[in-house]
């Protein structure tokens, strides 16, 4: 029994990436029918508020669009729920009509992927090239840190070299993660015409992801930025730890403020607040958002906003932040993601949770939903990572995904994937069946699947 080994499916890479492409069908079929359901096609008979609710109500939506036509309709709502109960609700505040999502699967969601799984420049350009399908326009294609610090990101100028040449995507945006000038130089040989310079709020944060200060690292960022001005290269900002530090605990919205600044000042067109370890809640959002556009104003259309989903806050963080008006949101397929130098900290939030809970406020973002739900499958299945987003996850049921588990007896391992129906379920004969659910006899056969 030792030598045999039983793999129940084993799928080649360019059979999954077409059974993803081909899930095209899924985005016309009605699999996401709650996502869409704003409160402006709320049936009137199913409310119990007041009798002048619907009307009003479908009239103020009909005169708005986007998020504008969800925030009129909900305030025409409230007057309405403020006469019944005499207090008034919560206006849903700035909410943007569209929302730019800035894909970080292929750097942030695998850099620090435990994984027993190959992670080849293959496998990143397809993803990217799937992504890119579903509507996506910003996507970080990788980063030109040192392999010794960050092993997974090797091949990132092999990466980006691809996806620039690739001429079905010249409208998509690739900025690439570059910590100081080796990187920038390595960067600009491959082509990059977008960067992303990093640095935290956190003194030991920063230590220990880029060894050294928060002012080295600032300077590090100044000379970044200098030089790709130079080349006409765009640079957009991360300050990590927002909201809270792995080593540091607590972190002081004001230097949040001050980091912020000085990357505005120095020449980003966009910076974007991390929340590294996912330890935000919404009141700790919403008083850092108040204490960062206290002291920039202007900023709020140059801010976004990075959710790791550690303690499941994530989607009402980032109600919060487009409440106060943000309208960049990071977001990694399938939950993806973690810093090495952050222990602790789980993945980033699910793109595909962020597009539902952006259609369900009415805001535009031009993702396909269900093609992301089809690449988050296929992307986690890909890696033997869990599928992190509940979205997807809801989705793939209703699409008819499968969960399929895999034995190696050599090994001892199991490795649960999730398929598309359009991967075929059994290929072996009945007896061949028979004989290998014997061997399994002693564990939970039911859903084995065979080749
Ligand atoms: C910044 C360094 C490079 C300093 O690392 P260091 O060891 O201090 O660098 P050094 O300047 O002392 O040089 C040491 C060696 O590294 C080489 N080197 C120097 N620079 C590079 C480079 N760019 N690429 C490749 N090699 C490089 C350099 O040439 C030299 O080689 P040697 O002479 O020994 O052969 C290192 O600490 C590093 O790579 N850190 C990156 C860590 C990282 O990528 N963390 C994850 C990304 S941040 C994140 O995830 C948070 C974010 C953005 O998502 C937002 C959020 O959630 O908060």
């Amino acid at each position: 029994m030792s030598s045999c080994r039983c793999m129940l499916r084993v799928v080649p890479l360019r059979s999954l990436r077409a059974a993803a492409m081909s899930l095209s069908r899924f985005a016309s079929a009605p699999v996401l029918p709650y996502a869409a359901r704003s409160p402006t096609s709320s049936s009137p008979s199913s409310s119990s508020s007041p009798s002048s609710f619907p009307a009003a109500f479908s009239s103020a939506a009909s005169q708005a669009s986007g998020g504008g036509a969800v925030a009129a309709a909900a305030a025409v709502a409230a007057e309405g729920v403020e006469d019944a109960v005499g207090w008034s609700p919560p206006s849903l505040g700035r909410v943007p009509s569209f929302v730019r999502i800035v894909e970080v699967a292929p750097r942030d969601g695998l850099q620090a992927l435990q994984t027993d799984a190959e992670i080849t420049v293959d496998t990143k350009i397809s993803l990217i090239q799937q992504l890119a399908h579903a509507g996506l326009r910003s996507i970080e294609a990788g980063s030109f840190v040192s392999a010794e610090w960050v092993p997974l990101m090797k091949g990132s100028d092999e990466v980006l070299r691809a996806v620039l040449a690739d001429p079905d995507m010249t409208d998509v945006a690739f900025p690439v993660l570059v910590p100081n000038t080796y990187g920038f130089k390595q960067a600009l040989e491959a082509g990059a015409r977008e960067i992303a310079v990093f640095t935290a709020a956190s003194e030991s944060f920063c230590q220990e992801n880029t060894n050294c200060s928060i002012a080295q690292s600032l300077a590090r960022c100044e000379k970044v930025i200098g030089l790709a001005q130079e080349h006409d290269i765009k640079v957009r900002g991360y300050v990590s730890c927002v909201l809270g530090c792995p080593y540091e605990g607590e972190i002081d919205s004001a230097m949040v403020a001050y980091v912020t600044e000085r990357l505005f000042q120095m020449g980003c067109y966009e910076v974007s607040l991390g929340d590294t370890i996912g330890v935000g809640t919404p009141g700790a959002t919403a008083a850092l958002l108040s204490t960062v556009l206290s002291a920039m104003p202007d900023a709020v259309d140059k801010l976004a906003v990075h959710f790791h989903d550690t303690y499941g806050q994530a989607l009402a963080n980032i109600t919060i932040a487009l409440q106060y008006g943000i309208s960049v949101v990071d977001a990694s397929v399938g939950g993806l993601g973690g810093c090495p130098y952050a222990r602790g900290a789980s993945g980033n939030v699910a793109t595909e949770d962020v597009v539902y809970l952006l259609q369900g406020l009415g805001v535009e973002c031009g993702v396909d939903l269900s093609r992301l739900c089809a690449i988050g499958h296929f992307i986690t299945s890909e890696l033997g990572a869990p599928y992190m987003s509940r979205v997807g996850r809801a989705a793939g049921k209703r699409s008819g995904f499968r969960r399929s588990r895999t034995f190696s007896v050599a090994e001892g391992t199991v490795r649960t994937r999730y398929l598309p129906p359009t991967v075929p379920r059994k290929r072996v004969s009945d007896e061949e069946e028979a004989r290998i659910r014997a061997l399994y006899e002693d564990q939970d056969s039911g859903d084995l699947e065979f080749k």
